[in-house]
């Protein structure tokens, strides 16, 4: 499953009150789900109210203690998560398992930060004070993108319930399967039954998820269109928002760079997860002097040697594929691509392909290759490679984008907060900031003495 010189790209799902889950890799129905309703989806509220009512009077210690123990049993099912990942979504078994590891080890660092969370005393005249208390929103509701199913549940719920919230978490309807799992670790961990609810269905149910008053967050990993819609329905409930949105990110490789390194994480920066990673550094500016080395060098690392240990025509790909196992004929695949002789103007250079395609423009200066990179109505991500770390920290600073990397690409330690600029969304998710969007401020104004009446 999953190599990548034929990879897996999505599958169609229908309309009706039930909808398929597919195997990428063969076409094969996996599942067949109803998509919940109105009705279900204030039930599913209801229980999460109560769960939140018993969980939000656990101390942080209590909850680090449960968090533990289901970072501990995602550690044990590793290999089971990780094959029903691959089996519904496509990717290779490698990165599933990959995917496993940062999501318990997400649960591992919000457990950590459960146990210290605490307000301010401030000292006010004549021995009043006030302190604040950090207290939970409530019925937070996450709702997933297909790309990284059972890591997204992880990254939006290990913060949410760390902090004394509930969760409602909507996966994909192209990739249900594996938040299931999760609902059943956290459950076997000792969280109240209703506390991590998954909610079946497609944009209806989403939409009756954040249309409910007694949602007070919603955290949204999908697209900019998808955002825009989530925005709208969450301003109207004024209701706090988390947007994790798509990309065009632009790479950056300079003359003095280490061209291996480059030419590898160029590789990774755009054919990881058949290329279906929102922070994808798709838009590969190269400076002119090493454009035609850069050019061989991406070709013979990624295809030669690949073709070479599975016996395939080395292709430079865009084409649809048609695998020879006959198990795999039905399979949605297609050759990964490089573009080279791009330019700002075209559609595959200024669009979010979400797919394995490569493309690649050249460029002569950095004054000139930041004005290019930053020509975007996206933010999510970017990368630079030189050997100059003056220009390596300058350039980070000048670029317009959340996660700026400098000699690496698509590393995403749950320690470090990731999220978009401009359209490519708001809030963050990982790191310690994201106690931030899953908490509320309480000041309790104490007073010491008598009071006087100015009336
Ligand atoms: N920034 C990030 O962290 C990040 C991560 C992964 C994916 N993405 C982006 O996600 C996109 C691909 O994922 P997708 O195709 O699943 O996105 P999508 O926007 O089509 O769907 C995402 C989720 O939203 C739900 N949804 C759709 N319409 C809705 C509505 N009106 N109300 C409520 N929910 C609704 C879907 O059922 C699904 O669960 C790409 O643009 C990619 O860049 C971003
Ligand atoms: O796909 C983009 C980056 C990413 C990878 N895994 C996750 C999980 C949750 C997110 O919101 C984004 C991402």
């Amino acid at each position: 499953l999953g190599t990548w010189n034929y990879v897996l790209v999505g599958a169609p799902v229908d309309a009706s009150g039930t909808e398929k889950a597919f195997e990428p890799a063969t076409g094969r129905v996996i599942a067949t789900f109803t998509c919940l309703g109105e009705k279900e989806v204030s039930l599913d509220v209801e229980n999460a109210k109560a769960a939140f009512k018993i969980w939000s009077k656990k101390c942080g210690r209590e909850r680090c203690q449960i968090l533990l123990e289901a970072a501990r049993i995602i550690k044990e099912r590793k290999d089971e998560i990780a094959t029903v990942e691959t089996i519904n979504n496509g990717k290779s078994i490698f990165e599933a398992r990959l995917d496993v590891d940062t999501c318990w080890q997400c649960l591992e660092y919000y457990a950590g930060l459960a146990a210290s969370m605490a307000g301010e005393h401030i000292q006010l005249p004549e021995g009043s004070f006030g302190y604040t208390r950090r207290e939970p929103l409530g019925v937070c509701v996450g709702i997933g993108a297909w790309n990284y199913p059972f890591q997204t549940a992880c990254w939006k719920s290990a913060p949410a319930l760390a902090c004394g919230n509930a969760m409602i978490f909507k996966p994909s309807p192209f990739t249900p399967v594996s938040a299931l799992l999760l609902a059943e670790i956290y459950t076997q961990a000792g969280m109240p039954p209703g506390l991590f609810n998954v909610v079946q269905g497609g944009a209806a149910t989403g939409q009756f998820l954040c249309q409910h008053q007694d949602v007070a967050k919603v955290s949204f990993t999908g697209s900019v269109p998808t955002g825009m819609k989530i925005m709208e329905m969450s301003a109207k409930g004024i209701k706090p928002v988390t947007l994790e949105l798509g990309g065009k990110s632009p790479l950056i490789i300079f003359s003095d760079c280490n061209m291996e390194n480059a030419v590898k994480r160029a590789l990774m920066a755009n054919f990881l997860m058949q290329g279906q990673v929102c922070c994808n550094g798709t838009r590969v500016f190269v400076q002119k002097e090493i454009i035609d080395k850069f050019t061989k060098e991406v070709r013979v690392l990624g295809f030669v040697k690949l073709a070479k240990e599975q016996g395939a025509s080395v292709l430079c790909g865009g084409d649809l594929y048609v695998p020879e196992d006959p198990k795999l004929k039905e399979g949605y695949y297609m050759t990964p691509c490089i573009l080279t002789n791009c330019r700002d103007d075209m559609t595959c250079v200024r669009e979010e392909i979400f797919g394995p395609v490569m493309s690649i423009l050249s460029f002569d200066t950095e004054a000139e290759v930041l004005e290019r990179a930053n020509d975007t109505t996206f933010g999510l991500a970017a990368g630079v490679f030189t050997r100059d770390i003056q220009r390596a920290h300058r350039v980070a600073a000048e670029l317009q984008a959340g996660t700026c990397y400098i000699n690496n690409y698509n590393v995403s330690p749950v320690e470090l907060p990731f999220g978009g600029y401009k359209k490519s969304g708001f809030g963050r998710e990982n790191g310690r900031v994201t106690i931030e969007y899953y908490l509320q401020l309480k000041t309790v104004c104490v007073e010491m003495g008598n009071v006087e009446s100015v009336f």
